[in-house]
């Protein structure tokens, strides 16, 4: 046995993500919990119900999320760290509040986040935090204690989820035809979101065009693309593009869309392409449809080699990485000087959300930040 690793004072960790549906029945409750608030318009709700009953109405997300809690499991045990791990969702079971009432019954009271997000923004940090403020309330109006929660730092630029996803880029490279691979285009791809936004992504002094967001996937992107220079010796071009937008056509989110960006490229004499979907943990429906299925299709059409690298998931590289955070976090709640492991130019991310990160279109209590009404 390893010497026991000290995550003192944390006492649980919690795996904070969307949640899926787990078969037909489920999507449409699953889209309206997603949308409920959310001004989506009903084609294009229509049309991603359509995606689901594509794969029989089952989301991949919770079977990853499934995953990496194993991962997570065996690296912690292996490595001699005594935390347990739990599991809840913000759209769907197992959901946050019922996960996190088991947690205080099992007597938990300091428990830390991950969250299947890696970057800033509202969608994939605030709305997180919104959805723990909204679960304490919850526990508080049913009488309970209420355990202390922090969520980790964004995790874009830790080696442990960088590294996986080089990997990934240099299989798909090797997977495309001979005499088209030295001359491929790399796409880096994530979720486009207003550009609104990313404008406000981050924390204030980050904001600006593509705030946080934006600068977070460049340097990733830039990480990357270095990354596969050094092994194979070939300068790929690069640019990070979008995918799955979703709001009514008249609001401007990021561009250029994953499609367009292949016909654009196609178009300059581009020989072939690698999508990398840098913006996502695992291979989420956004993945398996957006790229996997239309983007890919797209491509065919244009006649255009394209590959779809892979996904971080429960890579045990990014379970290590977890584990080390929930490490450098806790020391640093102990307060030991520990300076922050992270690749790339940004520097580690801060670990609590100050006032003003990722503003809400319609203010709401947040939990763990420097903004949040609980301790
Ligand atoms: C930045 C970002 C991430 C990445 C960060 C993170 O991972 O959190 C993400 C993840 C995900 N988004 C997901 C699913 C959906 N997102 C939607 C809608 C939206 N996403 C947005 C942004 C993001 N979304 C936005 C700005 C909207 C518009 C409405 C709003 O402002 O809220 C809708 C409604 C229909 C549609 O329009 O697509 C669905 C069904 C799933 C589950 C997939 C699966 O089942 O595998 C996952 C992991
Ligand atoms: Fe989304």
């Amino acid at each position: 046995m390893p010497d026991a690793l000290d995550a003192t004072p944390y006492d649980a960790l919690l795996l904070l993500s969307f949640g899926g549906p787990e078969g037909p029945d489920d999507v449409v409750p699953f889209l309206e919990n997603v949308t409920r608030g959310r001004g989506i318009p009903k084609e294009r709700l229509k049309e991603v119900g359509k995606h689901y009953f594509q794969f029989g109405g089952v989301s991949p997300i919770n079977g990853q999320n499934r995953a990496l809690l194993k991962a997570l499991r065996e690296d912690f045990a292996e490595h001699g760290l005594d935390l347990p791990v739990y599991w809840g969702n913000r759209n769907w079971a197992p959901y946050l509040t019922d996960t996190l009432r088991e947690m205080v019954a099992d007597g938990r009271r300091r428990i830390l986040v991950l969250a299947t997000s890696a970057y800033a923004s509202y969608s994939g940090c605030r709305q997180y935090r919104e959805n723990l403020a909204d679960a304490l309330a919850a526990l508080e109006a049913e009488g309970l204690e209420l355990p202390k929660i922090d969520k980790l730092r964004h995790y874009f630029n830790h080696p442990g989820f960088v590294e996986p996803m080089v990997d990934g880029v240099l299989r798909s490279l090797a997977d495309l035809p001979d005499d088209v691979r030295d001359g491929a285009h790399i796409a880096f791809s994530t979720h486009s979101i207003p550009t609104a936004a990313a404008d406000t992504s981050g924390p204030v002094a980050a904001h600006g065009e593509g705030g946080a967001y934006v600068e977070e996937h460049l340097d990733v992107a830039q990480l990357i693309a270095d990354a596969v220079r050094e092994r194979t010796g070939v300068d790929h071009p690069w640019r990070l593009v979008y995918q799955s937008r979703s709001g009514a056509p008249h609001i401007p989110w990021l561009e250029p869309d994953i499609c367009d960006h292949l016909e654009e490229r196609h178009a300059a004499g581009v020989p072939a392409v690698v999508m990398a979907p840098i913006g996502f943990v695992s291979d989420h429906m956004e993945v398996l449809y957006d790229l996997d299925t239309e983007a890919t299709a797209k491509a065919g059409e244009l006649g255009l080699p394209v590959r779809r690298s892979a996904t971080v998931g429960a890579d045990p590289r990014f379970a290590a990485a977890v584990r080390e955070l929930i490490l450098e976090r806790a020391a640093t709640e102990r307060g030991q000087d520990i300076i922050p492991c992270a690749l790339g130019t940004l520097g580690a991310s801060h670990h609590v959300c100050p006032v003003g990160c990722c503003p809400s279109r319609a203010p709401r209590p947040a939990a763990a930040g420097a903004d949040s009404p609980y301790a």
